[in-house]
């Protein structure tokens, strides 16, 4: 007779990114649906991930700022398919110097089919579908 085997399933990754003018919105959103995102390893950009951490004691693995590359970063890790969705609160108001970069995020999102949320609306729906 085998052992029960105590090994589980791997957790999967989100990634939490949010512009300044959207920031307030993402730690609201995240202390909404903390007992679900605590289910997830979650990764973030820099400044949103530093916050998260402080606001809601989640714990987040850091990338660098987005200016500094943390978008690239994490769109490669999409292109790897280490992630499994995107929650990038995005303020389309705001001007963003490193907007090439955003643009190659939300572009590699859709190039490998990864859920990719840019409002709290669309989080929402895709965190209670509990899709992901
Ligand atoms: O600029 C960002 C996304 O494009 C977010 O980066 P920060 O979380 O470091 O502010």
């Amino acid at each position: 007779m085998s052992e029960p085997t105590t090994e589980k399933a791997p957790r999967k990754t989100l990634a939490l990114i949010a512009h300044d003018g959207k920031k307030a919105d993402m730690v609201a959103f995240v202390m909404a649906y903390r007992e679900v995102l605590a289910r997830y390893d979650l990764i973030a950009t820099n400044t949103t991930g530093t916050l998260i951490r402080d606001k809601t004691g989640l714990p987040v693995t850091l990338m660098l700022s987005g200016p500094q590359g943390g978008d690239a970063q994490i769109a490669a890790m999409i292109a790897e398919h280490k992630i499994e969705a995107v929650f990038f609160l995005i303020d389309p108001l705001g001007k963003h110097p490193h907007d090439p970069d955003i643009q190659t995020l939300l572009r590699i999102c859709n190039v490998h089919n990864v859920a990719l949320a840019t409002n709290t609306s669309t989080a929402e729906f895709i965190i209670s579908a509990s899709a992901i």
